[in-house]
């Protein structure tokens, strides 16, 4: 069976696995400004992030099939500098809008930190991390509107009538789980070995779903930036024991990381 691939560590006999990765630090983390579909630049140190991954996956013999990533280059670039150090760099990937940031409506451009001063920490937590409750929707005034509505990457879809002006995690949840299912489950099942790279509120999306999490535990839960992390999947596509969010890092480090995302929503 193929599904193993090349994956050194053990894997359960027909088990599935797939690597996801949230995108190296952007620029526009650097900064501490709320992003969601505005399609900021990699910083130099999520550049150094997507390679010193790679160079993680190829030290693990790790090698994919199937690629997938959102349609923000921040995603893509990071995808691309991990195939480069596999080797891989001409395996051609799916983007779509299905797997980006959620869109963060109203907040977008703004500091957290100043979200914070002015609205306080309570509020901030709540739009950064709540299921269901929406940040403000995006109004024209807004300074990313036009270069968000009319940038190229969203010429084919989402449809215009359907383009959202803001996301919570649950309407985030019901655009990425209908590419998960139709899109990336078939390809795990066929035996393929599958790497995502995508966004922080996707990504938890996903993981979510895996874990069946309920709205509270999601809450708490910040994926680093440029942390490549697996799941081993039994046949129902349920997380084998101990098959949950494994990160390819040292855990000292990961949880430093996980820290720094959830301190992004604190005073400066
Ligand atoms: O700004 C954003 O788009 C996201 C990810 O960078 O931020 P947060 O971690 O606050 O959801």
């Amino acid at each position: 069976m193929q599904c193993g691939g090349s994956y050194k560590s053990g894997k359960p006999a027909g088990a599935y696995r797939i690597i996801m990765i949230r995108h190296g630090e952007s620029e526009w983390n650097q900064k501490n400004l709320f992003c969601g579909w505005y399609n900021a630049e990699l910083s130099q140190r999520g550049l150094d992030e997507a390679k010193s991954a790679g160079k993680a996956l190829k030290k693990e013999g790790y090698k994919f099939d199937v690629a997938f990533s959102s349609v923000l280059k921040r995603a893509n670039n990071t995808l691309e500098i991990i195939l480069k150090e596999l080797g891989q760099e001409n395996l051609k990937y799916t983007r779509t809008w299905r797997l980006n940031e959620r869109h963060y409506g109203g907040l977008t451009g703004m500091n957290k930190a100043e979200t914070v001063e002015k609205y306080g920490e309570e509020q901030v937590k709540i739009w950064r991390r709540s299921y269901d409750v929406p940040p403000p929707p995006m109004t024209p005034d807004n300074p990313y509107y036009c270069q968000i509505i009319n940038d190229k990457i969203y010429e084919n879809d989402p449809p215009k009538d359907k383009f959202p002006m803001f996301e919570s995690l649950k309407l985030t949840i019901e655009r990425t789980l209908p590419f998960w299912n139709e899109c990336i489950v078939p390809e795990l099942k066929a035996g393929k070995r599958v790497i995502i790279a995508a966004h922080g509120n996707s990504l938890r999306g996903i993981v979510m779903h895996l874990d069946q999490m309920s709205k509270e535990e999601i809450m708490n839960l910040n994926l680093p930036t440029g942390i490549p992390f697996m799941y081993t999947l039994d046949e129902n596509l349920k997380p084998v024991p101990g098959g949950s969010l494994q990160f390819l890092g040292d855990p000292e480090t990961v949880k430093k990381a996980m820290e720094e995302v959830a301190n992004q929503g604190k005073k400066k």
